[in-house]
């Protein structure tokens, strides 16, 4: 049976071959932003790249009418990190105008969060404003990982490289990656578990020169100390930010000290 990850890829494809169709060749000067991993290495706090989510497959409908760029300011003085910006439209209702708008209201790194599997999507990632992209090795073959994760460096970007399990990270180390996310997700059930930051945590190369993000189902402080206190040094959060009634109280109860936590 077709996983919700194939059906959002056999949708990207079409949406790619209207994208050639269309010239993007005239490249706006945007700001340039601070590198997300310099940040999350340096830092002593847990650091929340805090998403822009009008809906999802998992949960439908959860801020559909909210503005990205009141929400994106929201965030930038709440102390974030980062802005993830979903730009998908299909399923989760974002879109490259979402991103674009929220690069002219924030100087922080701006994580284009799609679903990546052709250059044409860097090209218009980098010109709606995105210093980092997503790259997901579930998505990509290791040829086509290799491939955009080099486009997107020569691109002058910053490449956020998810991962669900122990090959899918050998992959991600192969290429080079600094940043590393472990998606908590399972995109074929939706089943969220904290876990799954645990096991890559277990086996990530802390020694070397790389980060570990953990991505969804961060909802309060005891989470955010979970993963921090197995290494993450970020965590990327979309839904309970989206319906929080005061971010900057829920982005503080995320910003948990890395020192105080043993492993
Ligand atoms: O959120 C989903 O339902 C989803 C389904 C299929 C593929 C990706 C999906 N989400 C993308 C994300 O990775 C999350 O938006 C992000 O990590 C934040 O998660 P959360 O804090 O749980 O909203």
């Amino acid at each position: 049976m077709a996983t919700i990850l194939d059906k959002i890829l056999a949708e990207k494809k079409k949406q790619i071959e209207i994208m050639l169709t269309q010239d993007s060749s005239i490249l706006e000067e945007r700001v340039t932003r601070p590198s997300l991993f310099d940040h999350l290495y340096k830092s002593e706090q847990l650091q929340i790249i805090s998403e822009i989510k009008r809906a999802s497959p998992s949960k439908g409908l959860i801020a559909e009418s909210v503005n990205p760029v009141e929400q994106a300011i929201s965030y930038y003085e709440a102390g974030a990190a980062c802005i993830s910006v979903l730009t998908d439209t299909p399923f989760f209702k974002g879109s490259f105008e979402d991103l674009a708008s929220v690069a002219d209201a924030v100087p922080i790194p701006l994580l284009c969060k799609d679903f990546i599997i052709h250059p044409v999507q860097i090209d218009q990632a980098k010109h709606a404003g995105a210093s980092v992209i997503l790259l997901i090795v579930a998505a990509l073959s290791k040829e086509e990982l290799k491939d955009l994760y080099a486009y997107a460096f020569d691109a002058g970007l910053e490449v956020l490289v998810e991962v669900h399990d122990a090959n899918e990270l050998e992959s991600a180390l192969k290429v080079g990656a600094k940043l590393i996310g472990v998606n908590n997700r399972d995109l074929r059930t939706f089943d969220v578990d904290l876990k799954r930051t645990e096991e890559i945590a277990a086996i990530f190369p802390f020694h070397e020169e790389r980060v570990l993000i953990s991505e969804s189902g961060i909802w309060k402080t005891e989470d955010a100390e979970r993963v921090a206190r197995v290494g993450a040094r970020g965590v990327l959060v979309g839904e309970s930010l989206m319906r929080s009634g005061n971010v900057g109280n829920a982005l503080q109860a995320l910003q948990v000290e890395l020192g105080g936590i043993t492993k």
